[in-house]
């Protein structure tokens, strides 16, 4: 282990309930598109026989380096840097369809936690917030020229932010006298705007999940991501996501539900009156984290895992 990966590591959460669910075939071909620090990747691999395979996908440098080392030493195991819409290109390569695809979504925990990444209200950092940090702006840059009217809708949008008016006013305002680069430096402007008082959470927390999402187009290259699935998972081949805000999950929900041949008749870009083809099934109940590993992991209190599989 590096002195990185010590110091800063990611609780997988979900495990026994993804492996159970999810992981069928001892030799089969699975992609874990959110590879982290490889909590979820391991454990599988401990499963999975000699011929199966196993390829990692992480936008993330630091997770990049922890999936290429892991991947010196086991020779069923790949793992490549990108987004997780880059899945065509791990199928054409692996050349056969997937029996498992896994999203953990959101981020990791040393993510969070090293305050140089800039995710967190809590800890001082450079306001940046990039999963991958050498492609695209960081939130510093986007509110230092982005116009009230969009920061707003950006917090209102992808935080559920209702003051997200006074708070894009109050950057805007902000940013005349001095450029918005620091973390603690936004969390206390949002403060001063929203009030402390907010049942034990610290009144920054929405509008840096937005800033987040849009940073980092999250929901964009879910939405990809899930369309790519039904093109790439073999018949019987099961997706499993977990997703840690409403707004995800909706996206999750709503997916699997219309291509299960349960959309309501106009929906899902259906025309009125169009039979749906049915090519996925919804695997048992959505899932949350039970409550011995709600004791142990704190980050799994807001999981949702929900789990299909191909049927056509
Ligand atoms: C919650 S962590 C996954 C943790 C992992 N399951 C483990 O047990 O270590 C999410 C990871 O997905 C990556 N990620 C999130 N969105 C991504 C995307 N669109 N493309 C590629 N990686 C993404 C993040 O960089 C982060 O490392």
């Amino acid at each position: 282990m590096t002195t990185e990966d010590t110091q800063y590591a990611h609780q997988p959460v979900m495990l026994e309930e993804v492996l159970d669910m999810w992981f069928s075939q001892s030799e089969g071909f699975y992609v874990d598109g959110t590879f982290g620090r490889g909590g979820h990747s391991r454990a599988l691999l401990s499963r999975l026989g000699e011929n199966g395979r196993l390829i990692g996908i992480d936008r993330d440098p630091q997770a990049i380096a922890a999936g290429q080392q892991l991947a010196a030493s086991d020779s069923r195991f790949h793992m490549m840097a990108g987004r997780f819409d880059c899945l065509p290109q791990a199928v054409e390569q692996a050349g056969r369809p997937i029996d498992g695809l896994l999203l953990d979504l959101g981020v990791s925990s040393p993510q969070l936690d090293d305050a140089a990444r800039g995710f967190s209200f809590l800890r001082d950092g450079p306001l940046d917030m990039r999963m991958d940090p050498t492609q695209g702006e960081s939130v510093a840059e986007w509110l230092s020229y982005a116009a009230e009217k969009d920061i707003a809708n950006v917090l209102y949008r992808y935080g559920e932010e209702r003051k997200s008016r006074w708070i894009a006013k109050r950057i805007c305002e902000t940013r005349k006298e001095q450029p918005i680069t620091r973390t603690l430096q936004l969390a206390d402007l949002i403060e001063s705007v929203l009030g402390r008082n907010e049942q034990g959470k610290h009144p920054a927390t929405r509008s840096f999940q937005a800033l987040r999402i849009h940073i980092n187009g999250e929901l964009d290259a879910l939405d990809q991501v899930l369309e790519q699935s039904l093109e790439t998972l073999a018949i019987g081949g099961r997706l499993a996501i977990i997703s840690f805000h409403s707004l995800e999950d909706r996206i999750v929900k709503l997916f699997i539900r219309d291509h299960s041949g349960r959309a309501p008749k106009g929906r899902g870009g259906l025309p009125l009156g169009d039979e749906l083809p049915q090519r996925l099934e919804p695997v048992g109940k959505v899932m949350r984290a039970s409550k011995a590993e709600l004791k142990v992991n704190v980050r799994s209190r807001s999981a949702v895992l929900r789990i299909a599989e191909k049927v056509a």
